[in-house]
Formats: C-alpha cells, sequence, structure tokens
C-alpha cells in the first residue's frame, strides 16, 4: 500500500508515472500460454515481470476477470497477490451502490481475509454520492479513484451537464474533495479530454489523477502534462492495449516492456521539464 508520499517518491525514483493496464482477454493471449493451469494469470505475471521497474501503479479492470466466473476470480485473486508491493495496485471496478452494499464491493477488494484480495485503490462511480463511497473511505490507507471526467464519447451525455456549481463532472470534484484530502482521493479524467485539465487543477490541485485514454483510444501524453502536472506530478497515465497486446507471439511480454518503456522515456522528459526531478 502506498501513501502520497511514497507513489511520489515512487514516481521521481522510476522516472515513471505509467499505469499498466491488465485488461486481459483470454482470446487475445498468446495460444501457447492457453494450455497453463491459469493462463490469464500467467499472461500477467509475465506482463508483470517486464514491466515493474517501469511503471509505478497497475490497474486490473474487473470485467475482464468477472466475465469468467469463478475461474477469472481465481485469475484475479492470483493476480492481486503476485502484484508488486512498491506499485499502487488498482482495481478498476466502478462500483457504488447504497452504504451496506457498497461496504461488500469494499470488503471484496480490500480485504484479503475476506476474499483473498486487497488492492490499494478501486476505481468509484460517484452518483449515488457521499454514503455510497465512505464504506470505501473507512479502510484505512486505500485510495479512492472517483470518475469524473471519462475518456468516453458518452462523458457529454451526462458529466458535461450544467449544475449551479458548473458541470456535473465539476461538482463532483468539489464534492467528493469535501470528503476525503488528496492523501485518499484520486480521480479519473481521459486522456482524451487534455483540455479541461487546467481548469480540473483549479478545484483539485493537489488530488492524483488516473488518466486513461493514452495508447489504444489516442489521448495525447503530452497534451496531458502540459495542462494536467502539478508540482508532485499529481498524474498516473494508464495505457492497457497498446501495452499488454503489443505482440501476441513468443515474444509478447518483450514487446510489452517495449511499449512500456517508450512511454516511460516520454515520462521522463515531461518529468523534467516540469522541474518535478
Ligand atoms: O474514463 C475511463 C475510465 C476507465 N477506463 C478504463 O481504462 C482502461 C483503458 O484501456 P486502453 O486499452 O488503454 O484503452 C480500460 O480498462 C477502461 O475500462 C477508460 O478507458 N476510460
Amino acid at each position: 500500500m502506498l501513501s502520497h508520499q511514497q507513489l511520489i517518491s515512487q514516481i521521481k525514483q522510476k522516472k515513471s508515472f505509467l499505469c499498466v493496464g491488465l485488461d486481459t482477454d483470454i482470446n487475445k493471449i498468446p495460444a501457447f500460454l492457453r494450455d497453463h493451469e491459469d493462463p490469464i494469470f500467467e499472461f500477467n505475471k509475465r506482463i508483470i515481470d517486464a514491466t515493474a521497474d517501469l511503471c509505478v501503479a497497475y490497474k486490473p479492470n474487473s470485467a475482464f476477470y468477472e466475465a469468467y466466473g469463478i475461474k477469472g476470480l481465481q485469475s484475479l485473486i492470483n493476480t492481486c497477490n503476485y502484484l508488486p508491493k512498491d506499485t499502487l495496485n488498482i482495481i478498476d471496478a466502478k462500483r457504488g451502490d447504497i452504504g451496506n452494499t457498497s461496504d461488500k464491493y469494499a470488503r471484496t477488494f480490500f480485504d484479503k481475509a475476506s476474499s483473498g484480495m486487497d488492492f490499494d485503490a478501486i476505481t468509484v462511480t460517484p452518483y449515488m454520492g457521499n454514503d455510497s463511497v465512505t464504506p470505501y473511505l473507512a479502510y484505512e490507507g486505500k485510495w479512492v479513484i472517483i470518475l469524473a471526467l471519462t475518456s468516453s464519447v458518452g462523458s457529454k451525455d451526462f458529466q458535461y451537464l450544467d449544475t449551479n456549481d458548473g458541470h456535473l463532472y465539476e461538482a463532483v470534484i468539489k464534492k467528493a474533495n469535501t470528503w476525503a484530502g488528496a492523501d485518499r482521493l484520486m480521480f479519473v479524467v481521459g486522456a482524451t479530454k487534455s483540455t479541461e485539465f487546467t481548469n480540473i487543477r483549479q478545484y483539485a490541485p493537489d488530488n492524483f489523477l488516473l488518466v486513461p485514454g493514452v495508447g489504444a483510444q489516442g489521448g495525447s501524453l503530452e497534451e496531458v502534462c502540459k495542462y494536467g502536472m502539478n508540482k508532485d506530478c499529481g498524474l498516473l497515465v494508464n495505457a492497457s492495449r497498446s501495452i499488454i497486446y503489443a505482440s501476441n507471439g513468443e515474444d509478447f511480454a518483450e514487446a510489452a516492456r517495449a511499449e512500456a518503456l517508450k512511454l516511460q522515456q516520454q515520462m521522463a522528459e515531461e518529468l523534467e521539464k516540469a522541474g518535478v526531478i
């Protein structure tokens, strides 16, 4: 489990704010792995071994595991337990419900004695408000990552609606920041929305932003850094498909490493340009 300060230290040490997304699809992994007892875990294990020195976070997306029932859940548990201790390990579950139900989701992903999993952070939908989010915050040291402005085209349907406190996504960030500090709360902001980052930094100056959308979705790392980086970096930029499916041959882990390295090198340049390192 990494604190705010430990995360910043890892970023400076590794010169990276890369989050590797483990959206592992059994139909996309190399055929030679399919004979393994747990092919999804075997794939993840090799991706993790190949990228751990280049990234500061991993983000399995729970949908890719839940889709396979008990076997998928076991792959997720195995993956969770294999993730390095010096990375921030995020479960992208996008949960949120009434308090007693959120409490069970929190137990699922945060309480190893109960479920076998102890992720450091979870993505949460804010739509049901404070009582749907506080059960996750009850777990000391764990992070809650609130969906604010998503990378999806559909973000315009609700997130840009006007409220008496700005667009809905702006109202979400302002309100959520009254529930906990920047040492416990992050926000999801899509790389495809890079022009909004300057605005967001006005009311989320210190929060880390989890930024999906670089790579397969075409977001620009340079623009995200230009508008979204704060004095400590304040960004975790996720790439999933562009890294883990860089090759589906025997060389898939080396190819994933090469893609991660490209991003890490760009990130090191951006950190130097911004004076973070
Ligand atoms: O706004 C959002 C929120 C979450 N995601 C998730 O991030 C990854 C992106 O994967 P890529 O392959 O790098 O496109 C995936 O798990 C999404 O569910 C997002 O894309 N946008």
